[in-house]
């Protein structure tokens, strides 16, 4: 691809290309574990009938459905309508093995054609995806880690069944498809040869032929007609009380009926007064459409309310419809080792289609095709490049790491967005890499040495024990553990996994760490004072409820423009609850708006020092090391609004307390020590800490404990980890001050 083609491209942020991408990577949601079946399925000519005990199969006719509603096909049937062949017998096997035809008869630019080969690339993408993405054995050792933002709180992965699956399962030989494409075909046909005696029965019996599939293609438009109410009535979408009919009152729901019922409800609720039956409430469409929603995409009834109360209901049926299928496979430059131009162009000469992401980034590269996997070039293996979802961009160009700074990444296993700041400072500085789970911290370290990372300490410590393991950064990133709601379509499991206690914990833990990110900045750097603070999840009670948390407890921070210029304006108000007005400087981004990774990206700027720390290590560690005066802080410190955090109804202190203390025991346990034991301790440090205290006014006491895990960068340098953090509750407890 030339210079002028990307040039063209470039412009005000365009969503990520998918057109060129789905014969590699567009496919639905949940199909994961059918990828190869699909494959199979094609080569057999067996077709798997939908059923609600298996989603996964659901998908396939949501394929066809999804382009019937496109316009040209209503109801997949399309090459009935062209008169060609088929009806409502024309089904997927048939689609597939036809499609394999047509594309190898490249003559041919009918639209049926166009249909079909649209199928066949829906069904062959999953093994594509693989291969381009790259083999096993570096999934495992997490050498693949750009795809990091999948993470979900309990340290899961998300992006590991995303880089591939058996991707030798099918093999597609040309000559294969064609042979099977031939039994399928009218053999009488094929054998009899067109002579002068012949010539006039045999193309009456064409005519006769195509005036068989005119008719009935008409009879299926008819019916489609009726099933989608193309003809402006107002749609007839809601169950009548005492009848069990419907889509749904099947055993197998009919994915046909029901995702029309879904488009008609979603009219419905746009234009409520003229298309409304008589008597009937817009509380009853939503429902009907919600209960619609759960059924044909497989969501818990909890999720899909929450998402759907998010956008108006055309927008979050489109926000459903994106997570069905795969964002594009980006990848990101690696500065240190690299330029783009050059990358790309030695790419491209392996055989990868590739473009810039858009004018946005300089390191982006989308990526349409590969013929190599992308994880097992040499490219790769030289630390040239990292696959890593467009959305994780994000957070770290609104950080905006300076050279020379001393910044925090409070989680940042596996490291896709610490090595992009360390290429960001030109390997200069230092970074201080941390993350709570020990085995994530084997593929961060791993993705720092292939990319030449050399500014970076590696640490494994809960991010809530700082600043009292280290504090005076320049600039915190908290890239959160959060409950994915953003990329659905790498993890279709959270449709149905994440549950009520979820949005309640997530948060908790979320605030804790958002202020002791606040508390570990320098609010007196020269270069920066700056925290973002980025979820991959789009739920309120992750992003802007947590933001306003923040706002309330740390009034020494204030909401700033993250510098990034697209994504959509973060809540100022929802539900009735009123949030800080510059909320709308926090951005949202949506796979359905951008074709990225759902996204939230907040950024902060610190005015003033955090409160004094309350424990001896804490002034060692993280106040005398953010006020370099060494003066104490009396930062007035708001009290909880408990009325008004009840109003909104997700964070009860004393509830999380109990989940706080439960996962306490858990840490412990998980140690090998015994929670019983060092409860015991901690009544007697109690003890020892009230007399401590009366004698220490001014905390220089040295910290006592080894670091856990100390991996060093360039320098070598070993950090220790604070006493308090077994000890102590991990909550900063943050007494009420006076200002001075
Ligand atoms: C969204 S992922 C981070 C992705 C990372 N920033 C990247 O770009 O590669 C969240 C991370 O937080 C870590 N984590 C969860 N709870 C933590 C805690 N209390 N302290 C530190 N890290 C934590 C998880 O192990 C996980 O690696």
């Amino acid at each position: 691809m030339g210079v002028g083609r990307r040039m063209k491209k470039q412009g005000p942020p365009p969503p990520l290309d998918e057109s060129r991408i789905s014969s590699l990577m567009k496919r639905k949601a949940g199909d994961f574990d059918d990828s190869a079946r699909g494959k199979k399925r094609k080569a057999s000519g067996e077709i798997k009938v939908p059923t609600p005990a298996n989603p996964a199969y659901n998908h396939t006719a949501n394929s066809g459905l999804k382009l019937a509603t496109k316009g040209k096909f209503a109801n997949g049937f399309g090459k009935a309508q062209k008169g060609q062949k088929g009806g409502k017998g024309m089904r997927m096997a048939d689609a597939v093995m036809s499609g394999a035809l047509q594309d190898e008869d490249e003559s041919s630019d009918d639209d049926a054609a166009d249909f079909l080969r649209g199928n066949e690339k829906e069904i062959s993408t999953d093994d594509d995806a693989a291969d381009l993405l790259g083999g096993e054995e570096e999934k495992d050792a997490g050498l693949l880690g750009g795809e990091e933002d999948g993470m979900s709180e309990d340290g899961k992965g998300l992006g590991d069944e995303f880089l591939g699956s058996e991707s030798s399962v099918y093999d597609s030989d040309p000559q294969q498809e064609k042979a099977r494409f031939s039994e399928d075909e009218d053999e009488s046909d094929a054998e009899e040869k067109l002579t002068a005696a012949n010539i006039a029965g045999l193309s009456r019996r064409l005519d006769e032929r195509q005036e068989e599939d005119a008719a009935e293609a008409q009879l299926e438009l008819e019916e489609a007609a009726l099933q989608t109410n193309l003809d402006g009535d107002r749609p007839n979408v809601l169950d009548d009380e005492d009848e069990d009919a419907g889509p749904v009152s099947r055993l197998a729901p009919d994915l046909q009926l029901l995702r029309s019922r879904i488009t008609d409800t979603v009219r419905v609720l746009d234009d409520f007064s003229k298309l409304s039956e008589p008597g009937r409430s817009r509380a009853e469409y939503t429902a009907q459409l919600i209960k619609d929603v759960c059924l044909y995409y497989g969501y818990s009834s909890y999720l899909a309310e929450k998402l759907f109360n998010l956008f108006t209901p055309r927008e979050a049926f489109a926000f459903f419809e994106a997570n069905e299928s795969a964002r594009p496979v980006v990848i990101r430059t690696n500065t240190i080792r690299t330029h783009r131009r050059e990358l790309a162009q030695s790419l491209i000469n392996k055989g990868v289609t590739l473009e810039p992401v858009g004018k946005w980034s300089k390191v982006g590269l989308q990526v349409f095709e590969s013929q190599v996997p992308l994880g097992a070039t040499p490219e790769y293996l030289a630390g040239q490049y990292i696959i890593m979802a467009a959305s994780s961009f994000l957070p770290v160009m609104a950080l905006a790491p300076q050279e020379h700074e001393r910044i925090l990444d409070m989680t940042a296993a596996p490291g896709g967005k610490t090595t992009y700041i360390a290429a960001l400072m030109k390997n200069t500085g230092s970074i201080f890499a941390n993350d709570s789970n020990k085995n994530r911290t084997k593929a961060l370290i791993g993705n720092i040495h292939r990319l030449g990372v050399k500014n970076t300490i590696v640490c494994n410590h809960d991010a809530r024990e700082f600043p009292r393991v280290i504090g005076g950064f320049d600039r915190v990133l908290l890239d959160a553990p959060c409950s994915g709601t953003g990329v659905i379509a790498k993890d279709p499991s959270i449709k149905t996994n994440k549950t009520e206690k979820d949005f309640m914990q997530l948060p908790h833990l979320q605030k804790q760490l958002l202020l002791c990110a606040i508390d570990s900045v320098d609010h007196t750097s020269k270069t920066g004072g700056y925290i973002i603070y980025s979820t991959c999840s789009v739920s309120i009670e992750e992003n802007e409820q947590v933001v306003h948390y923040a706002l309330k407890k740390r009034p020494n921070v204030k909401l700033v423009e993250t510098g990034l210029t697209f994504g959509v304006d973060g809540f100022v108000s929802y539900m009735g609850k009123q949030f800080d007005p510059k909320m709308k400087m926090t951005k949202r981004f949506y796979p359905h708006a951008y074709n990225v990774d759902g996204f939230f990206v907040s950024k902060f700027k610190k005015t003033g020092p955090s409160p004094n720390m309350s424990t001896k290590e804490g002034v060692a560690n993280g106040a005398k090391n953010s006020d370099p005066l060494g003066m104490v802080d009396r930062t007035p410190i708001a009290t909880d609004d408990e009325d008004e955090e009840q109003a909104f109804g997700s964070f009860d202190d004393s509830e999380d307390e109990k989940y706080m203390e439960k996962a306490r025991r858990n840490r412990l346990r998980r140690k090998g020590i015994n929670p019983k034991a060092v409860n015991g301790k901690k009544k007697a440090d109690i003890n020892a800490k009230s007399v401590e205290k009366e004698e220490t006014t001014n905390g220089t006491t040295a910290v006592k404990h080894p670091s856990k895990v100390a991996t060093t960068g360039s320098k070598g340098i070993k950090h220790s980890k604070a006493k308090a953090s077994t000890n102590a509750s991990p909550r900063v407890k943050a007494p009420t001050v006076r200002a001075r």
